[in-house]
């Protein structure tokens, strides 16, 4: 598989450019000279290397206002791989990994992390390659008292910490249908809503559409204590007007949990969720898995490929970026990790009154052309050659 000894882009230009070159690469390739890094408790930074796990923290600030003040919010990223292999008992899966990420929520909280959000499908391998429906579907959970979202309901009322909680869902009400969907848990431990991942994926190993429809609830923005925010849902962020609609509807940060790997996307990672929040003016937080799972029977893909039992490599390599278009170092390719941001959320407002990217979007014009381009007589708008 793809690139597994590289454990990441960032440390491959920290080792191999110093001086004055390397201050022109980080202002030229992260939007900053100095990455502006924030010290990590020295007892969390010592639990990450004894157990083969990445903590980093950045700071982003705003720059000064009169009138409002500075609008500061801890975001912390999780990615880690599946805890045991995958043809041990369901729950015992779940569980496993419950353990492992419990420490890690435990280091975010010590750090002060406000907003927490996990990787997609978070508490189950990413078991949709295999198209079978015995067992994987029976991960599928309730978003309001599934035991993912039981387990981080405790954390975030005893901590006072949104959880953003991305699971597969089962919904009894309709049907007992299946949804990729993400989570919003506030401060108080209470479940406030959730999103349906909008995009479905149909290409590699990513057969998902044998499991779940394509959500239907919109583009949701959460209002929370820690600001206004929204969840693209992995293969999501391929789409310009998925990440548009989040910034219309208000979002100040949009997490973009994932789970993609190393041959099919590597290349667009460090572009897409960058470029949404240049175009959206907001933060956005790509967080991907990490490591390469493998199942009990072969399964095919719609590549071509022989049949295989491996998918992955999952290459984690989570990022922040800001509205004005910096960007942190990317964590691990190979490692669990904790990426946590400290975010001035007036970054926002700033970029617009600077680019005026959102005043200049021209809804309109899109909108109507749009509302054409969806007729089944649409003609499009192409002039003859002569
Ligand atoms: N989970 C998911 O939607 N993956 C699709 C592949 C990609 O978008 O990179």
């Amino acid at each position: 598989m793809e690139g597994k000894e590289l454990k990441s882009l960032d440390e491959l230009i920290r080792k191999n450019l110093t001086g004055a070159d390397l201050l022109e690469f980080n202002r030229i390739h992260y939007g900053r000279v100095d990455n502006h890094e924030l010290e990590i408790k020295k007892e969390n930074f010592q639990y990450g290397s004894e157990n083969n796990f990445e903590i980093s923290c950045y700071d982003f600030p705003a720059n000064k206002e009169e009138i409002r003040k500075p609008r500061i919010v801890k975001v912390g990223l999780i990615q880690h791989s599946i805890a045991i292999p995958t043809d041990k008992p369901i729950i015992e899966q779940r569980t496993a990994i419950f353990e492992k990420v419990k420490k890690i929520i435990e280091i975010a909280v010590d750090e002060g992390v406000n907003v927490l959000c996990l990787q997609e499908a978070w508490s189950m391998p990413f078991a949709f390659c295999t198209r079978e429906k015995q067992p994987w579907c029976e991960f599928a959970e309730s978003a309001i008292d599934g035991p993912s979202t039981l387990f981080l309901k405790e954390f975030a009322s005893k901590y006072g910490m949104v959880i953003i909680s991305p699971i597969l869902e089962r919904d009894e009400t309709h049907s007992d249908t299946i949804w990729n969907t993400a989570v919003v848990i506030n401060e108080m431990g209470k479940v406030i809503g959730k999103h349906r991942k909008n995009h479905i994926p149909r290409v590699g190993d990513f057969n998902e559409s044998t499991y779940y429809f394509e959500g239907n609830t919109g583009h949701p923005v959460f209002e929370t204590t820690f600001g206004r925010i929204a969840i693209n849902i992995c293969y999501g962020r391929h789409h310009p007007l998925n990440w548009l609609m989040f910034g219309v509807n208000g979002a100040e940060i949009v997490f973009n949990p994932s789970a993609t790997v190393a041959g099919l996307s590597e290349h667009l990672w460090a572009v897409e969720a960058r470029n949404a929040a240049i175009a959206n003016s907001y933060f956005t937080c790509a967080i991907n898995r990490v490591g390469t799972e493998s199942f009990p029977n072969e399964f095919t893909s719609g590549d071509g490929k022989p049949a295989h039992k491996e998918f992955g490599h999952f290459y984690g390599s989570s990022y922040v970026t800001a509205p004005d278009g910096s960007r942190t170092p990317g964590l691990s390719r190979v490692k669990d990790g904790l990426l946590i941001a400290q975010l001035d959320l007036n970054m926002c407002r700033q970029i617009k009154d600077k680019w005026g990217f959102c005043m200049t979007q021209r809804l309109d014009l899109y909108a109507n052309s749009l509302n054409e381009a969806i007729k089944h007589d649409f003609v499009p708008q192409r002039l003859p050659k002569n």
